[in-house]
C-alpha cells in the first residue's frame, strides 16, 4: 500500500506574508509539489489568516482542477460555521477537523471523542453530505477510536507532534511509535482509514511507515519546507552569484 503525501502550504504562506508581495507563491510552490508527485495539497486556514489567506483557497482549487485533476485538496481546521462554509466553497476532497483554539500557535492535540463526539456528528454528516472525505485529528490513544468511529468519520489523522518532538531520544520515540501504532490498529479494526501528521520529517517518517504500513496519507508542511530550504540553498546561492555577474 502506498502512503500518499499531501504537502501542507501553511509554512510557505507564512513566509509570503512577511511582505506585501506575492512570493514565495503558494500556488507556485503547490504546483512544484504536484509536478514532483505529491498526491495533494493541504492548507490549515486559521481565523486570523496568519498563514493561509482565505483568498488562497480558490486559487489552489483552480490549480488542481486545471492542471492536476486527480490530486486532492485537504482543508484542515476547527469547524466553526464560517470554516465549514469556507471549506465547502472550494469542494475539498478531504476536510480534516482539528480541535484548535484560535490562540494556539499550532495544533497540539487531537479531539476528546467521548466528550466532543456529539458536537462532531452533525459536522461530519454535513461535510460528507457535500462530498468531502472527513478525517478527525486524534491523539495516540487506542481507547478513543470507538468513539471516533461513532462520529461516522472516514479517517482519523494521528497527531504525531510528540513523536516528532522526541525522535532524538530512542526510548521515547519507541514509546510513541508503539502508541501511534496501537491507535492505528484500533482505528483500522473499526474500518477507519488512518492519516498522520505534525512535525514529520525525512528522518522520522520511515519508522512510522514501517510500524503503520496501512497509513493512507501523511500531510507535511514545516519539516518539508525546512528540507526544501536546506536542499535548495546551494543552487539558489549559485543563481544569485550568477545574477551578480560572477562566473559560477
Ligand atoms: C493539524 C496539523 O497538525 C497541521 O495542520 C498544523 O496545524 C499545521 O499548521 P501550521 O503549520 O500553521 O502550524
Ligand atoms: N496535518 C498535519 C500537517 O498538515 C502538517 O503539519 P506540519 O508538518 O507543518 O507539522
Amino acid at each position: 500500500m502506498t502512503v500518499e503525501l499531501s504537502v501542507n502550504l501553511n509554512a510557505v504562506a507564512m513566509l509570503r506574508n512577511r511582505r506585501d508581495l506575492p512570493w514565495p507563491s503558494v500556488t507556485g510552490l503547490g504546483r512544484i509539489a504536484l509536478v514532483a508527485g505529491a498526491h495533494g495539497l493541504t492548507v490549515h486556514p486559521r481565523p486570523d489568516q496568519r498563514h493561509i489567506r482565505f483568498s488562497d483557497l480558490p486559487e489552489i482549487r483552480a490549480l488542481i482542477d486545471e492542471e492536476f485533476p486527480g490530486a486532492e485538496f485537504n482543508i484542515e481546521g476547527y469547524p466553526t460555521p464560517e470554516f465549514v462554509e469556507l471549506a465547502l466553497s472550494v469542494r475539498p476532497e478531504q476536510v480534516t477537523l482539528v480541535p484548535d483554539d484560535p490562540s494556539q500557535p499550532t495544533s497540539d492535540h487531537g479531539w476528546d471523542f467521548a466528550a466532543q463526539g456529539s458536537f462532531l456528528v452533525p459536522v461530519v454528516e454535513r461535510l460528507k453530505g457535500a462530498g468531502a472525505r472527513v478525517s478527525l485529528f486524534a491523539d495516540a490513544d487506542p481507547s478513543q477510536m470507538e468513539a471516533a468511529a461513532a462520529t461516522s468519520c472516514d479517517r482519523v489523522e494521528l497527531y504525531t507532534g510528540p513523536y516528532g518532538g522526541t525522535f532524538d531520544d530512542p526510548a521515547a520515540a519507541r514509546e510513541w511509535i508503539g502508541r501511534l501504532g496501537a491507535t492505528a490498529d484500533a482505528a483500522l479494526s473499526l474500518g477507519l482509514g488512518v492519516n498522520a501528521g505534525h512535525d514529520l520529517t525525512v528522518a522520522n517518517l520511515p519508522p512510522l511507515v514501517a510500524r503503520i504500513p496501512h497509513l493512507a496519507e501523511v500531510s507535511i508542511g514545516h519539516g518539508l519546507t525546512a528540507d526544501a530550504l536546506e536542499h535548495g540553498m546551494a543552487e539558489t546561492v549559485r543563481r544569485f552569484r550568477r545574477a551578480c555577474g560572477q562566473a559560477v
